[in-house]
């Protein structure tokens, strides 16, 4: 589980990240941490890595904290930054040097995920492209097997077909054991694979919830002509009229539009899923 409670953090004295920031998740699985640019997402993630320390309040991850960075809590961690970290050896020498860092690591789901990629393990990290240095850390990050996987906006750079196989072998690597958390504010690249969703709006988290509560709760509907019962929580217009977020009337299950639910929840923080 991973517990803030009342944390506050700022890089620059008044310009203040979060100022209480409280919330709970209980479930495992992949998880989008969305918001919008600047909102705070990469912070968090630093945090939780232990990687910057809470200025005040409490951050948990289990029973540690991630800012006394044991060596326990860090071989069960991996951290996936935006723009990867690539020192001047091959993808096998890197894997040779860094896997015995993590007792669960899995070289032969890493080849794997490297085949998928098309990548040659004896390629030098530091000549290959941003995508390519992503995809080749997306592969030991996976291989890792921590039950922790922290990725900074995953799908930033990477090409149309790149970015459908990272959902697949995303989808397909993780175990029951694992929490994946993933930040981006390109809602689309993750629709479809999570199972939890939290947004970052203003410094509080608007919305913790599982992508089944959600679906359970709410509708996303096209519609032509926009209902006047007070049913729409929000609208956005489009080609066939309205695209309408509403409470769940009925047991028909509509597919979740995560950008309709983010822009709405941007609009109307407060509003309750
Ligand atoms: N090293 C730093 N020093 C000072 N301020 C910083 C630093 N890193 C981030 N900030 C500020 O902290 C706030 C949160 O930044 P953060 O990078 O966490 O946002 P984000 O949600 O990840 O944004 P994006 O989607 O653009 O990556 C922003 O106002 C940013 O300007």
């Amino acid at each position: 589980m991973i517990k803030t409670n009342n944390l506050h953090f700022h890089y620059k004295k008044n310009q203040d990240v979060f100022t209480g920031l409280s919330f709970e998740i209980e479930h495992k699985g992949i998880i989008g941490l969305l918001g919008k640019n600047g909102i705070g997402k990469t912070t968090l993630l630093h945090l939780l890595a232990g990687l910057i320390f809470p200025k005040a309040g409490e951050l948990k991850v289990g029973d540690q904290f991630p800012m006394q960075r044991r060596p326990e809590y860090l071989s069960k961690l991996f951290f996936l930054p935006d723009v990867p970290f690539v020192p001047q050896l091959s993808i096998a020498a890197y894997t040779k040097a860094y896997a015995p860092l993590y007792p669960d690591f899995d070289a032969e789901k890493m080849q794997g995920i490297l085949k998928d990629f098309e990548l040659e393990p004896k390629l030098r990290l530091d000549k290959l492209s941003l995508g390519q240095q992503k995809k080749a850390m997306m592969a030991f990050a996976l291989a890792t097997g921590c039950s922790l996987l922290l990725l900074d906006e995953p799908t930033n750079g990477l090409d149309i077909p790149s970015k459908s196989i990272f959902r697949k072998i995303l989808v397909e690597s993780i175990t029951d054991a694992q929490t994946v958390i993933l930040s981006t504010h390109l809602v689309k690249d993750v629709e479809n694979i999570l199972d939890g969703i939290l947004i970052l709006e203003r410094g509080e988290i608007v919305l913790n919830q599982s992508v089944d509560q959600i679906s359970q709760r709410l509708q996303f509907v096209k519609t032509p002509v926009l209902p006047e019962d007070g049913s729409v929580l929000y609208y956005e217009k489009c080609l066939e009229g309205y695209h309408i977020l509403q409470y769940a009337e009925t047991d028909d299950y509509t597919e979740m539009d995560i950008e309709l639910l983010f822009n709405a929840l941007c609009h109307q923080p407060t509003l309750t899923i």
